[in-house]
């Protein structure tokens, strides 16, 4: 089976070199290795599931979008409940309910409009649902192997823009967030209910940056404000080619958590809905971020922890993730 891929790829790499595809040096290395030796993939296995264009494009972009790959049945299911939750008709323990931060002190906006994001909704077995489809892990298996934890969930309603520009999430890598490692066996699948486009805020991303370190994260400088948590990356190269990743309903993409990301404003009067979990192998390993870049975002989150369950606790921004994470698929090994 493995040697049957191999000899795919290498299939793939004559190719491209015939069709004059600009292949970047790393690529090229792995071509010439690849007469020899087996292909040096780092960043997916070898699963039967993606094709070899499938993998290299992975291992070159750090997203592979999948169309079609949530049915219209499963995401209808998803916004019912999520309009439950709004409503208050259903309580789930953990999760949180966040509004814009332009409306935050607002009394008057009520019910899912003022809802931007739903946030751990890890114990609401309906739209637990979404983790722990056989079709999403499947492709995940790919980035993290047999033993899969739903580490992060989450689904954005990104609202109309008040004018203030708060509807944007800055450029970020989603690793910022995460004090587990290696990061290579890290994947977000991020599926759209609906159509998105540049209009309402598609996901806007910088291929081949999932190669990078992870950066320094701030709260940007945004005159109208920014939402509690939206790091952004001090300084990004902002003539690094962007692409905006349209999807129709159902789509789905499967990205790298050091890939940088983000999404613009939504411009149009409809909520933009996305549904995504965070995925990591089960023996991934908690790290130390003391006196890395990661130090504010776990005072931040140690901080928010005290406030909510009272000062005299002490959850560590690792036990913050231990505690929301679950497994899906495999054994818990090690988170
Ligand atoms: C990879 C992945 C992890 C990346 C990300 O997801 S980045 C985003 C991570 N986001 C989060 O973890 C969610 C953070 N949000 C929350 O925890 C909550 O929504 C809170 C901001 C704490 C507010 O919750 P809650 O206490 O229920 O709301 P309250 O209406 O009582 O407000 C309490 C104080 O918070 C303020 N607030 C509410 N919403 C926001 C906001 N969107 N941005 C900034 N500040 C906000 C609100 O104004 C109030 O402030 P004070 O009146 O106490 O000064
Ligand atoms: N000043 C800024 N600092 C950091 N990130 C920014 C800044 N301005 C925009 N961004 C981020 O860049 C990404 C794209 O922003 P934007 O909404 O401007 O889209 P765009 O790529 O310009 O597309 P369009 O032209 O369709 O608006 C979003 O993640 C947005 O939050
Ligand atoms: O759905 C979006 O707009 C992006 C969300 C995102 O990247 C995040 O919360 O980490
Ligand atoms: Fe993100
Ligand atoms: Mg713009």
């Amino acid at each position: 089976m493995a040697l049957r891929a191999k000899e795919r790829l290498k299939v793939v790499f004559n190719h491209l070199d015939r069709s004059g595809v600009k292949v970047h040096t790393s690529f090229t290395s792995a071509q010439n290795v690849s007469h020899h030796h087996p292909v040096a993939l780092k960043y997916t296995f070898d699963t039967d599931v993606l094709s070899p264009e499938q993998r290299l494009a992975y291992e070159e972009n750090g997203f592979i979008l999948i169309k079609n790959l949530v049915s219209e049945e499963d995401i209808d299911r998803f916004r019912n409940e999520f309009e439950r939750i709004c409503k208050r008709d259903v309580k789930i323990p953990g999760l949180v309910i966040m509004r814009d931060v332009s409306i935050a002190k607002s009394e008057f906006v009520q019910g899912e409009k003022a809802v931007t994001k739903l946030q751990d909704f890890q114990e609401d077995p309906e739209m637990f649902r979404y983790c722990s489809l056989p079709q999403i892990l499947k492709y995940v298996e790919c980035f993290t192997g047999p033993n899969i934890m739903a580490m992060h969930t989450m689904l954005i309603n990104k609202p109309p823009d008040t004018g203030k520009k708060t509807s944007r999430h800055p450029m970020h890598q989603d690793l910022h967030y995460f004090p587990f490692r290696p990061a290579d066996r890290i994947v977000c699948a991020w599926t759209a209910m609906e159509k998105v486009n540049r209009q309402n805020g598609c996901l806007v991303v910088l291929p081949g940056t999932h190669k990078g370190a992870l950066k320094e994260h701030i709260y940007p400088e945004w005159e109208g404000g920014v939402n509690k948590m939206y790091h952004g990356i001090k300084d990004y190269n902002s003539n690094h080619p962007r692409v905006h990743l349209e999807m129709e309903k159902g789509d789905t993409v499967f990205f790298h958590p050091l890939l940088i990301h983000g999404s613009g404003m939504n411009q149009t009067q409809g909520f933009r809905k996305a549904i995504s979990c965070h995925y990591a192998s089960a023996d991934c390993h908690y790290i130390d971020v003391k006196g890395s870049t990661q130090e504010n975002i776990s005072k931040e989150v140690e901080e928010l922890a005290r406030k909510r369950i009272g000062s005299d606790t002490t959850i560590s921004f690792q036990d913050s993730w231990a505690l929301r994470g679950r497994v899906v698929q495999g054994n818990r090994t090690s988170l």
